[in-house]
């Protein structure tokens, strides 16, 4: 369908064209001098993401907006749109070397997705990096030799037994990793199995992230720290926050933040597929907080089956957190069934009050990504 205009209106449109054409201007010089600054961060070994720097900025950009009647967010949300264009390119010209005295990299589990960003960091930071997938045991011997760094990336299930079995005879002066979304059971694996420097981490970002800025690794430290702090460095400077944490800890988290979420994201979609219902019909009835939420369970099915079920099944003890859901939603449904409106608002209150200040903190930034998902839509 043509839509309808004026000569006016046309008018109009050509001068928002001319002012786009010079944002684009603007915007090339800008990609430019971020394209320097990667070159100068990279010889100077600082980290892409600078968060004093980029607070400072957004603050005098928000006021002189204000001065200029342009809303503060909206320079804010450009300019953080810019910012993760920037930490995209600066990436591309590569990271200091923190410790070019290591010896190479080997990455155990390096064709899987998280194996290969992993290898891609290491290498954009000028490391040697061997790769050891399921059918290169036979070479291992080679493969460890010299190695400064063993890092291990493989599913959940075969991580333990992999350490315990396989990595018995690592150089001792080398640095035994892994990325394991569960920390207790694989850290003590590789305390057992090496003598020398052990340490266990946890991305908290999928494989598909595109830079590490601002994303989140927890730290699990296991023995030595001082021969691995080189490796602390690197991941900073690749633009991640490390989080030191204890492994016990930070596995009950994951019960709820991964085994159960994403099993209640399965059995949505299980839900969905066993009721039939029709997606197409479904997106053109969306608000854009259910496509935000359809969009998250549905991209679950775009990936890995084992991947989810090794996230899931990777303690026993997720299975008491999910029973609690199940028992809750129950509990819930009771007062559905029984008509009992009153005791519904009660229990909406109760957790209302338990959220405190955060509901508030959540209902802002969440405003702030239902309105980029309504941006994304073209009809
Ligand atoms: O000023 C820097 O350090 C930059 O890398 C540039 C820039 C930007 O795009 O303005 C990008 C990333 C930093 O976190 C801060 C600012």
């Amino acid at each position: 369908m043509t839509e309808k205009t004026t000569a006016e209106l046309e008018n109009l449109r050509g001068l928002i064209d001319g002012v786009d054409s010079q944002l684009l201007s603007l915007l090339r010089k800008r990609l430019d001098l971020v394209a320097q600054v990667g070159t100068v961060k990279h010889a100077a070994g600082l980290p892409i993401y600078a968060p004093s720097r980029e607070a400072a900025m957004l603050g005098k950009r928000r006021a002189e907006a204000e001065a200029m009647g342009v809303s503060p967010q909206l320079i804010e949300d450009v300019l953080r749109r810019l910012m993760r264009e920037s930490y995209m390119s600066e990436k591309d010209v590569g990271f200091k070397q923190v410790n070019p005295e290591l010896g190479h990299v080997v990455i155990i589990g390096g064709l899987g997705q998280l194996g290969r960003l992993f290898a891609q960091m290491f290498a954009l930071s000028g490391y040697e990096v061997r790769l050891l997938d399921k059918d290169d045991w036979d070479h291992a011997g080679e493969l460890f030799n010299g190695a400064g760094l063993v890092l291990v990336t493989v599913p959940i299930a075969a991580t333990c037994s992999l350490i315990r079995e396989r990595l018995g005879n690592l150089p001792e002066h080398c640095v035994l990793a892994d990325l394991t979304s569960i920390k207790g059971a694989p850290l003590n694996a590789m305390l057992e199995t090496h003598k020398g420097p052990v340490v266990g981490l946890h991305p908290m970002f999928g494989p598909d992230v595109g830079s590490l800025a601002k994303q989140v690794v927890v730290v699990c430290h296991g023995r030595g720290s001082e021969k691995y702090q080189w490796l602390m460095e690197q991941i900073g400077i690749w633009g991640a926050r490390l989080v030191e944490a204890d492994a016990g800890r930070h596995d009950k988290a994951m019960q709820l933040v991964q085994a159960m979420r994403h099993f209640s994201s399965f059995v949505y979609g299980l839900n969905l597929c066993r009721e039939q219902a029709d997606i197409d019909t479904l997106l053109e009835f969306s608000s854009p907080i259910y496509r935000l939420e359809l969009a998250m369970v549905g991209r679950l099915f775009a990936q890995s089956g084992e991947l989810y079920a090794d996230i899931i099944f990777a303690q026993e003890e997720s299975l008491t957190a999910i029973s609690d859901f199940l028992d809750n939603y129950r509990d819930a449904l009771e007062l559905l069934k029984a008509g009992d409106r009153a005791g519904f608002i009660a229990r909406f209150n109760e957790v209302s009050t338990w959220f405190g200040n955060y509901s508030q903190q959540f209902l802002t930034e969440s405003r702030a990504m239902l309105q980029s998902v309504n941006d994304m839509r073209s009809v």
